[in-house]
């Protein structure tokens, strides 16, 4: 059963909006922000990583974004290239704005947390103008990710992205990916998520993100179900609810709860997961697997990325995650 059609006669797989950042994660692993002394740099920012993953997995991928006008962007954008990553909109800003830094704390491997660093930070100043309507018109899928409806203009600027996604029948996707430190108050954040949500073919979160969006809503008990069976009087053929190590459930408009089987991990962070998870997923999706063996996909990516010290440069190559499915299915890899 098909539940999304992808426009194949469009020349690009994928272009996402949003963030492009700096990940500074925790070289000393098992231990305390307060006593981690150094760091090592990566290219970060949940949309960017989903992008680098499809492209590691050989999908012809594009960014909409800004940058700043410093050494940091200059790495950024020179890793996007280095990656066969079109960048002909990346724009770079030219008020002074910084990039945004996350340094991550890796205190064991389930208890890590994310400092981030996001004053006057370029990613939020996309503006709509500078939304090119050719590269999203080209693409047969535009990802958006909630962080950049935090704040105008970039707000504006992921609206546009949409309106031109929906003028050319390009499939959009939604990860949540709700980071509370950019938004003001929780009603603001649940209108602007709801809103984006309504445009979107495929919505990928967390419960807890889910939650966040339900404000409104009577779900007391937040089950899936109820959270799911909105979004298809929308725009919505699959929505996605992550659990963690428990895996996930994709719900599509017929009522079915699709699970896949998800794999062991010899975790070293848990950051990561739901953005290798994206990209293996939207990969396989793309390729007309069921959704099922998509999930499966996308679970081994993210089994990969948490037992590597990295988000994006750890993002898999589909030789690294068929292996990784072998391996688990000879019985070679456990649990930590
Ligand atoms: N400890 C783990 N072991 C194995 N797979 C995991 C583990 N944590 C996450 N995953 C996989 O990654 C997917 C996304 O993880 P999740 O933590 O829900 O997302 P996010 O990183 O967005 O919070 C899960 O559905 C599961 O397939
Ligand atoms: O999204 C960010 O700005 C930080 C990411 O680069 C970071 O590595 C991360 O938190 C990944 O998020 P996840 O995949 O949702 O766990």
């Amino acid at each position: 059963m098909t539940y999304v059609s992808f426009p194949q006669s469009k020349p690009l797989d994928f272009v996402a909006i949003g963030r492009l950042c700096i990940d500074l994660n925790a070289n000393e692993i098992n231990r305390p922000m307060e006593e981690t002394m150094t760091f090592t740099k990566y290219v970060g920012g949940s949309p960017a990583n989903i992008t680098i993953g499809m492209a590691r997995l050989g999908m012809k991928t594009a960014f909409i974004g800004k940058i700043a006008n410093d050494q940091m962007g200059r790495f950024i954008a020179d890793y996007l290239e280095r990656n066969n990553i079109e960048t002909t909109n990346v724009v770079t800003d030219n008020t002074g704005a910084v990039t945004g830094l996350a340094f991550t704390e890796i205190k064991s491997p389930t208890e890590c947390s994310i400092l981030m660093y996001r004053d006057n930070v370029a990613d939020l100043l996309l503006t709509p103008a500078e939304v090119q309507e050719s590269l999203i018109a080209e693409s047969k899928v535009l990802l958006i990710s909630g962080t950049a409806l935090a704040q105008s203009p970039s707000r504006e600027a992921v609206f546009q992205a949409l309106d031109y996604a929906k003028k050319h029948g390009v499939v959009i996707i939604f990860d949540l990916d709700y980071r509370p430190y950019t938004w003001k108050t929780s009603e603001e954040t649940a209108v602007y998520y709801n809103l984006a949500a309504e445009k979107c073919d495929i919505i990928l979160g967390t419960r807890e993100e889910f939650d966040m969006m339900e404000r409104f809503e009577n779900n007391p008990e937040k089950n899936d179900q109820i959270t799911a069976a909105k979004w298809f009087d929308y725009s919505a053929k699959i929505v996605i609810i992550k659990h963690g190590k428990e895996g996930s459930i994709a719900y599509t408009p017929d009522g079915i709860g699709h699970r896949a089987k998800s794999f062991p991990a010899k975790v070293v962070k848990t950051f990561g997961a739901g953005d290798s998870y994206a990209a293996g997923f939207i990969y396989g999706i793309m390729q007309g697997w069921t959704i099922e063996k998509s999930m499966e996909y996308g679970s081994a990516a993210a089994c990969i990325v948490i037992s590597s010290h990295s988000c994006s440069d750890a993002m898999p190559t589909t030789d690294q995650v068929n292996d990784y499915i072998e391996r688990c299915n000879r019985g070679e890899i456990t649990a930590s």
